[in-house]
């Protein structure tokens, strides 16, 4: 038997009354964490990424449906952005300007209720927090197509920033067309590098002849075409929506699972979530084997890497310096007793952060 629509929808209002009830009576006592907090710490620490992280897993474990398990963690994100706005009116500093990449990952990754604040480069974003001016920051690390991003990976070694957390976003590229372009006179395409080159076979393919001119971010190239004739740019949805322009062919990125991971950088340490990884910067003295020598002790614990880059250590010419990302929290026994054996050994670590897997 099928119910009639107004019952149906009689239904439905009643429910959203007890879910507003039920989300007013979360927040309060989220306000009232907020008061133990500050009862019981003279520089209380309002946002947890452990605890969030935890929240968001079991939110998706536990899911049932029709609702799939990564719509409703979203729901719950905004839920817990919200609830923590109340605790803290918190902001964020990202690498801009607006419509950025990166602005949608941070509010991927800490919900819409945050002041996002847009800053003109990366070791901005890295002053910034330092400095106390926002409470975090997010910056871009490495791209799935194009490889790390080096400015983010070198800020890290005169900064004492830790990495509180990691968001992944899938990033689509779209050729777009402004008010005024005359599409068969255009003779530039404006965007960021990065982009530019996740999307160079499709240009090779459909617009050999024309110039590719990189600017300082795909937002700045979609806000150039405002006043332009004779370009067009690529950018992200973000920057689309702002500029308000035309998509002349959507998806043109190379690789269909072009995907951009980014960092949170705080000054905090994040407590263990169960499901954590850790970043490192080693330095050892250039010898041979010197790097199967930093890697075995991980091997030993059985310790996976997710990742393994040198950069140059910027003190002499050929000598570097390591970025490992591995699975665990610096808290557990057997990454402190890897990290032991690397320092015996003479070598030297930063922990760049503990910080939970992305949920979303
Ligand atoms: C409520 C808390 O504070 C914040 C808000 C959270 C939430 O709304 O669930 C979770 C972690 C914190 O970022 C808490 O620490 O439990």
């Amino acid at each position: 038997m099928t119910e009639s629509l107004d019952k149906l929808r009689d239904q439905i209002d009643a429910l959203d009354q007890q879910l507003q009830d039920l989300l007013n009576h979360r927040a309060e006592l989220a306000h009232q964490v907020a008061e133990v907090k500050r009862r019981e710490d003279a520089e209380p620490v309002f946002y947890r990424p452990e605890r969030e992280a935890q929240v968001l897993s079991r939110i998706k474990e536990r899911n049932k449906g029709p609702i799939d398990a990564e719509s409703m963690a979203r729901l719950f994100r905004e839920v817990m952005s919200v609830c923590l706005a109340l605790e803290q009116p918190m902001r964020v500093a990202f690498l801009g300007p607006e419509g950025t990449f990166t602005q949608q990952a941070a509010i991927k990754h800490f919900g819409h209720a945050v002041e996002s604040v847009p800053l003109g480069a990366i070791d901005e974003v890295f002053r910034e927090v330092e400095a106390g001016a926002v409470h975090f920051g997010v910056v871009p690390v490495e791209n799935s197509t194009e490889g790390m991003v080096n400015h983010t990976l070198d800020s890290f070694m005169n900064s004492d920033l830790k990495i509180c957390g990691e968001v992944e976003l899938r990033i689509h590229h779209h050729l777009l067309a402004g008010p005024h372009t005359r599409r068969d006179k255009v003779t530039r395409i404006y965007s960021h590098q990065q982009t530019l080159a996740q999307c160079r076979q499709w240009l090779d393919a459909h617009m050999p002849a024309v110039e590719r001119v990189a600017v300082s971010s795909n937002a700045e190239a979609a806000r150039r075409l405002k006043d332009e004739w004779n370009a067009m740019a690529i950018a992200g949805d973000m920057a689309r929506e702002l500029y308000d322009l035309e998509p002349v062919q959507r998806n043109i990125e190379d690789r269909p699972d072009n995907t951009t991971r980014f960092l949170i950088i705080g000054r905090q340490d994040t407590p263990p979530s169960g499901r954590d990884k850790t970043s490192l910067l080693i330095s050892g003295k250039n010898r041979p084997g010197l790097l199967s020598d930093l890697l075995r002790p991980f091997r030993d614990k059985g310790i996976n890497l997710t990742r393994l880059e040198s950069r140059p250590s910027r003190i002499a010419n050929w000598s570097y310096v390591f970025f490992v990302d591995c699975e665990g929290h610096k808290a557990d026994a057997t990454l402190t007793e890897v990290l032991e054996t690397l320092e015996a050994d003479g070598n030297t670590i930063k922990v760049l952060g503990s910080y939970p897997k992305a949920v979303l």
